[in-house]
């Protein structure tokens, strides 16, 4: 185990995940043998792991799509293990979600995109009125001209943006991306990198990006944690793991 992480830079900050001990298998297939991994406000967490390593069910656990065998996930300070479906329903609210692809729903315009998670969360928005909210988000992202367009209208980095736009709008406390930058052009998968710090610092969010792009992980990673071997193999700043002796770990920065 190559632990480089630096305990200081972490220590005394609060945690918005705390997973200890986690384990996951399905049948022989074992997955996750424990892994740990803690995020802190404020902080954008890079986790890189092979195809196929369990990152995307290591996310399903952490938000109780997937139950694991083994282990304990603590999100905002409560047990998901423990927690029934209205409460998981308002935890969920609390995080914001940038998975591949973009995922905008095609058939709606970009208003319509925003307004979706407002109408599952009502509870969230404080008064707040829907047409406002859609506003801000989108002026956060640049895009407040494209409101009435349909995706299909838009780049490929305009629909990034727009969901990324819609993973805001709730204002959550973490917000998870998964390959924000696959598919872009290097120029727009550096202008989402952008938006994603600029996010981080206007919301004060923390973020938990799963990526395999070194140039993406070198700009925004805080920390990064290598998921190998089922575990959290390795651990520390870009730095650190770029120019680890380990050859295991090198191997992910070439
Ligand atoms: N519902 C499931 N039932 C059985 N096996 C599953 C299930 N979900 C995932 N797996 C297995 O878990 C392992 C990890 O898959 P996972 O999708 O988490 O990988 P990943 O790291 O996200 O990969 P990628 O980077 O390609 O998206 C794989 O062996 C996969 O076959």
């Amino acid at each position: 185990m190559d632990d480089l992480s630096n305990n200081r830079a972490t220590s005394g900050r609060t945690e918005v995940i705390s997973i200890k001990g986690l384990y996951k298998s399905f049948g022989e297939n074992v997955v996750l043998d424990d892994f740990n991994m803690n995020i802190y406000e404020d902080e954008n967490l890079v986790l890189m792991g092979k195809s196929g390593s369990g990152k995307s069910v290591l996310i399903k656990c952490v938000i109780g799509l997937m139950q694991p065998d083994k282990g304990k996930i603590e999100v905002l300070g409560k047990d998901i293990t423990k927690l029934g479906q209205q409460e998981m329903d308002e935890l969920r609210a609390e995080i914001g979600f940038l998975f591949q692809g973009s995922a905008l729903y095609d058939s709606m315009t970009v208003r319509e995109n925003l307004e979706f998670p407002l109408r599952r969360h009502r509870n969230k928005m404080n008064g707040n009125r829907t047409k406002d909210l859609v506003m801000e988000a989108l002026e956060n992202v640049g895009l407040a001209h494209t409101l009435d367009l349909m995706p299909a209208e838009l780049s490929g980095g305009m629909q990034r943006r727009v969901a990324l736009a819609r993973a805001l709008i709730l204002k959550p406390k973490i917000i998870f991306y998964d390959e924000p930058t696959t598919g872009l052009d290097p120029i727009t998968a550096k202008e989402i990198i952008l938006l994603m710090l600029d996010v981080q610092k206007k919301y004060n969010t923390s973020s938990l990006i799963i990526t395999h792009d070194v140039d993406c992980a070198r700009v925004i990673a805080n920390r990064i944690i290598l998921l190998y071997e089922k575990t959290n193999y390795a651990e520390g700043t870009f730095t650190e793991l770029s120019t680890s002796p380990d050859p295991k770990v090198k191997a992910f920065f070439k």
